[in-house]
């Protein structure tokens, strides 16, 4: 065994590497391929008129989320492009005997919600999906990151990509957030001091009491948005919150396998004097409610303050006025106070128990805005069972929200749930660019608890008037 001091990221990587090329990249093996029915068809395709078979299927899970409604799954599909692509993803799995949750299947969901909730997820695992916030399963202390279709096609086949490897950042944040301080704000707080290229050719760990102190849930929220800072992927380091998660879920080991994952998982930690090719630092306390005003999730601020300017900013002055005229909004003007007029909940970014919890802490006995229109949306039917055990189906109706069905939604926005041109969304998802939501409309990414204090008010608000 090497006794140099090794990262997390180089334990895991090291593993997986099948060749070495000189001065090329690494032949790497995949452990887990999750698929979905957007960037699968094409590499099905590829296979067929390739003639080739896939080579360990039990390795790939296939789950239906991107063009599902969110409402009345149980009829069929119909917008006929949608229904084209669920249909494909449920036949090529059916022909090459993959794992296929579709729709009303009750482990269905969004690929980043149902692969960790079922226990596919586990540390010391490299795993990729032809999807780029694939980086979330990166909160098990695992290697993931988003492929494009020819590489699903490869892995399918072979099991195995060629990856040259990244460099290695960590992230260390210390202390304590605050009241009303989640992971979402964390993450955008990051975004915001780096930009939405700052992390590009890096593989981040975070590292620190924050995300020493966090929950899987928030874990999983950090690691997603990593993509949003260029970031190849991100990864935390396993720990008792990690194991205590999965003891017991459907795929996770058991008995005896479990104690030996057990005693691998723990020797997934960066050791003390290795070498990072990047280092930055940040204190929890430094760290408020955040919300994006611009068109990148770069452009985001601490919700007490007003727009930045471009000077402030140091951003390109022309792009930054663009960014800025496409969501109405004028630099030095404050943010909070703006009006609302649609509230998301979910995404694989906030589609989770915690993030409903977190919604509905807020909403709780008070009464959703009457300009308000809320799309409330579990990211998976593991999460919607769960909001129903707890009460806090309960607790929204009696607010006047509804409940919707699983599936990415209004994050991207491929099936009806569309933000009207000009409209302002407060959105818990991940993306904020131009029609994102929608043709024409106007994203503004925040924590759910931001979003539920807008759902409330009707405008802006900080949370923490409520908590
Ligand atoms: C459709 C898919 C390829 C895309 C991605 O890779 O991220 C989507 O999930 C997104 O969030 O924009
Ligand atoms: S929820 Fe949004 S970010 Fe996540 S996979 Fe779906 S479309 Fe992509």
């Amino acid at each position: 065994m090497s006794t140099t001091p090794t990262t997390l990221f180089d334990k895991v990587w090291d593993a997986h590497v099948v060749k070495k090329i000189e001065d090329g990249p690494d032949v790497f093996y995949i452990d887990r391929h999750f698929i979905h029915e957007v960037t699968s068809p094409v590499a099905f395709l590829g296979l067929k008129n390739r003639g080739v078979p896939v080579l360990f299927p039990e390795k790939t899970f296939a789950t239906a989320d991107h063009n599902t409604p969110t409402i009345n799954q149980h009829l069929p599909v119909q917008d006929p492009l949608s229904a084209n692509q669920l249909k494909a993803l449920e036949d090529n799995s059916a022909k090459y005997g993959i794992s296929h949750w579709g729709l009303n299947n009750p482990k269905n969901g969004i690929v980043h919600v149902v692969g960790p909730e079922n226990g596919i997820t586990q540390p010391g695992m490299t795993i990729v999906c032809g999807d780029s916030h694939t980086s979330t399963h990166g909160a098990f202390g695992a290697i993931a990151f988003g492929i494009g279709t020819s590489e699903v096609e490869m892995v399918l086949s072979s099991q195995c990509i060629m990856q040259p490897k990244p460099k290695k950042m960590r992230i260390l944040i210390d202390g304590k957030l605050g009241k009303g301080v989640t992971p979402k704000d964390v993450a955008l707080f990051i975004i915001s001091q780096i930009t939405a290229s700052g992390a590009t050719g890096y593989f981040v760990e975070y590292a620190g009491e924050v995300f020493e102190q966090m929950s899987m849930e928030g874990r999983m929220t950090v690691c997603n948005l990593s993509i949003e800072m260029g970031a190849r992927g991100g990864m935390i380091a396993p720990d008792e919150t990690t194991f205590a998660y999965l003891n017991g879920k459907e795929k996770a080991p058991k008995g005896a396998a479990w104690e030996t994952a057990l005693a691998y998982w723990k020797t997934l930690k960066t050791d003390a004097d290795a070498t990072f090719d990047k280092e930055l630092h940040y204190h929890a306390a430094d760290i408020e409610p955040q919300i994006t005003y611009g068109t990148n999730p770069g452009l985001g601020t601490a919700i007490t303050k007003n727009i930045p300017t471009a000077a402030d900013l140091n951003e390109g002055e022309s792009s930054y006025k663009k960014s800025l005229a496409y969501m109405g909004f004028a630099e030095g003007e404050q943010i909070i106070g703006k009006k609302v007029d649609y509230v998301f909940l979910g995404s694989c970014t906030n589609g989770r128990i915690e993030d409903f919890r977190a919604f509905s802490s807020i909403v709780k006995g008070r009464k959703k805005a009457d300009n308000i229109t809320a799309w409330l949306v579990p990211g998976s039917h593991i999460v919607e069972s769960q909001i129903k055990e707890e009460g806090i189906l309960d607790i929204l109706t009696e607010a006047g929200f509804q409940l919707r069905q699983p599936g990415c939604s209004a994050c991207l926005a491929m099936n009806d749930d569309k933000v009207p041109a000009g409209k302002y969304a407060v959105s818990t998802s991940n993306r904020n660019f131009e029609g994102r939501q929608g043709p024409g409309s106007r994203t503004l990414l925040a924590s759910p608890y931001v979003a539920a204090a807008a759902a409330v008010t009707g405008v802006v608000t900080d949370p923490r008037e409520f908590l």
